[in-house]
């Protein structure tokens, strides 16, 4: 937990930046003095020295274009993804020619994959959170809510549904505020209602239709039209930077079900 907290503080672009001139300066010349009135506490002292400061520092100038950061990302995704598959593959073509038993190749991929996965971290810019939020709430719902649950189908037409439709809407007809939240627009809350609820509504539909649940759907549309209000509301509100939509939505989104569900 200590080294995931350190590797999101690290990964922020701002604070890398920081800690490379601050290591830059440290090997490189002496600290300015600061001016008399500044009072500032000595800085911390490390137990131990860093040698380089990681990810390896890329020159301002070469970073000519503003396609150089995506193109930094999308290399990373594409390397990590042919590193998963290829770990995969080797160790399945391993096991097909019975080179080694399949349990040893199980494990192997085990203690590889977790591995090459930290290992890939430096070459990100940053670790985007709400992506990382947003599987984090796939894989919550279906470990808790799998299939026979009306409030995991709901959870995630809320947040997937609900606040991205409010994104889309909101930016491009949201010229009109929410008084409280200067940043949320009455097109983005109002559509961020209808569709989570019209979402929510089609997801029960086609599980109650699969035999997964059975509903009374007039008390249904009333408890999804309920849930859909609860999280258009949180999701309008000024806390975004504390928290992320992605967790508040869902997260309000299975209370207000569960309550009124039971399941
Ligand atoms: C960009 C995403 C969330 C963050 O949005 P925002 O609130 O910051 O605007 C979505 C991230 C998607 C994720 C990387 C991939 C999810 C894959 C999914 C589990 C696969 C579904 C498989 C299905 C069979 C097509
Ligand atoms: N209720 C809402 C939600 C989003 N939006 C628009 O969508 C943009 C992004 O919304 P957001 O800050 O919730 O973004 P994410 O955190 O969901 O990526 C806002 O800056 C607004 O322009 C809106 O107008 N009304």
């Amino acid at each position: 937990m200590a080294l995931l907290s350190c590797t999101l503080t690290l990964s922020h672009s701002s604070l890398r930046r920081h800690v490379h001139e601050y290591t830059t300066t440290i090997h490189l010349s002496p600290p300015p003095s600061p001016p008399p009135h500044w009072n500032l506490p000595n800085p911390p002292v490390l137990p131990f020295r860093r040698l380089v400061s990681f990810p390896p520092y890329i020159p301002r100038s070469s970073l000519i274009s503003a396609t150089a950061p995506l193109l930094q990302d999308a290399g990373a995704t594409a390397t990590v993804l042919a590193g998963a598959y290829s770990l995969v593959r080797t160790f399945d073509t391993l096991t097909q020619r019975n080179l080694i038993q399949q349990s040893l190749s199980r494990k192997l991929v085990h203690i590889l994959s977790g591995l090459l996965f930290a290992a890939c971290w430096p070459i990100f810019r940053e670790l985007l959170r709400g992506p990382l939020y947003y599987v984090l709430i796939l894989i919550l719902c279906a470990l808790v809510f799998w299939r026979e649950s009306p409030t995991g189908v709901i959870s995630l037409a809320m947040m997937c549904g609900g606040d991205g439709v409010a994104d889309i809407i909101g930016r491009r007809f949201g010229s009109s505020k929410l008084p409280y939240n200067q940043h949320k627009s009455w097109a983005g809350s109002i559509s961020m209602f209808i569709c989570g609820f019209l979402i929510s509504i089609g997801m029960l539909f086609y599980y109650s239709a699969l035999g997964y649940f059975q509903l009374d759907w007039t008390w249904t549309i009333q408890r999804v039209a309920l849930v859909a209000l609860v999280a258009t509301v949180v999701e309008s509100l000024p806390i975004t930077e504390v928290v992320d939509d992605n967790i508040t939505v869902p997260l309000v989104s299975m209370v207000v079900s569960m309550l009124s569900f039971g399941y």
